[in-house]
């Protein structure tokens, strides 16, 4: 049985995911700014923003409850994927990413008073080649526009995946594994 916290996200994916774990949870939704900082990695580039949505969930319930915050970010050759801020751009990087391979980054935060618990999830995706035409099906339907790399991995774009190495549900927002390790460590604390 896990505690009972609070989940700092607008996502539905990661609601969906807290949930197949059977988490109790309620919702905050903070505002932070994602923009990255210049000659900051992947890497560092999540964890800090996954803690960021922690600690800012935390101030909005005033620590009433040990709070969860998440980043998702796509990287090719150490560069960030953002979310697609247009038809053009999305079509620049799902033709950067076809017929190869790519690192998905997850990281998660635990805010829980004084502590602060972290891990990190890396999964490296394949890609088949994808078409002019499939990757102009693949915009009209919707799906890329609030997804960082502007594909979902549980959507259509499962069509586009040759296979993976690592996490699954790292990919789609949220690393299970990883997760559930974090919040037995809370536990652990009391
Ligand atoms: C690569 C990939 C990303 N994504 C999603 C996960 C995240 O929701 C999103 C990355 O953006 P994030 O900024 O990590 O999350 P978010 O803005 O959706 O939600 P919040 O910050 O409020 O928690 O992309 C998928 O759903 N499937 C995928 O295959």
């Amino acid at each position: 049985m896990y505690p009972k916290i609070a989940l700092a996200s607008a996502s539905p994916r990661r609601r969906e995911l807290l949930t197949q774990i059977g988490v109790n949870f309620e919702l905050v939704s903070p505002q932070i700014d994602e923009s990255v900082i210049s000659g900051e990695t992947p890497a560092a580039y999540v964890s800090r923003l996954a803690l960021a949505k922690a600690r800012a969930g935390a101030v909005a319930i005033a620590g009433r409850l040990p709070v969860l915050g998440a980043d998702t970010t796509v990287v090719l050759e150490q560069h960030i994927l953002g979310k697609p801020e247009s038809k053009s751009h999305f079509l620049q990087m799902l033709s950067q990413l076809s017929g190869r391979s790519h690192q998905v980054f997850t990281a998660v935060a635990v805010v829980s008073g004084e502590h602060q618990l972290q891990a990190l999830s890396c999964t490296e995706v394949w890609f088949r080649n994808i078409s002019a035409a499939e990757l102009d099906a693949y915009w009209q339907s919707g799906e890329p526009a609030d997804k960082a790399g502007g594909y979902g991995i549980q959507g259509q774009a499962a069509r586009f995946v040759e296979r993976i190495n690592g996490s699954y549900t790292g990919v789609v927002g949220l690393p299970l594994c990883e997760t559930d390790r974090l919040l037995q460590q809370l536990q652990e604390l009391g």
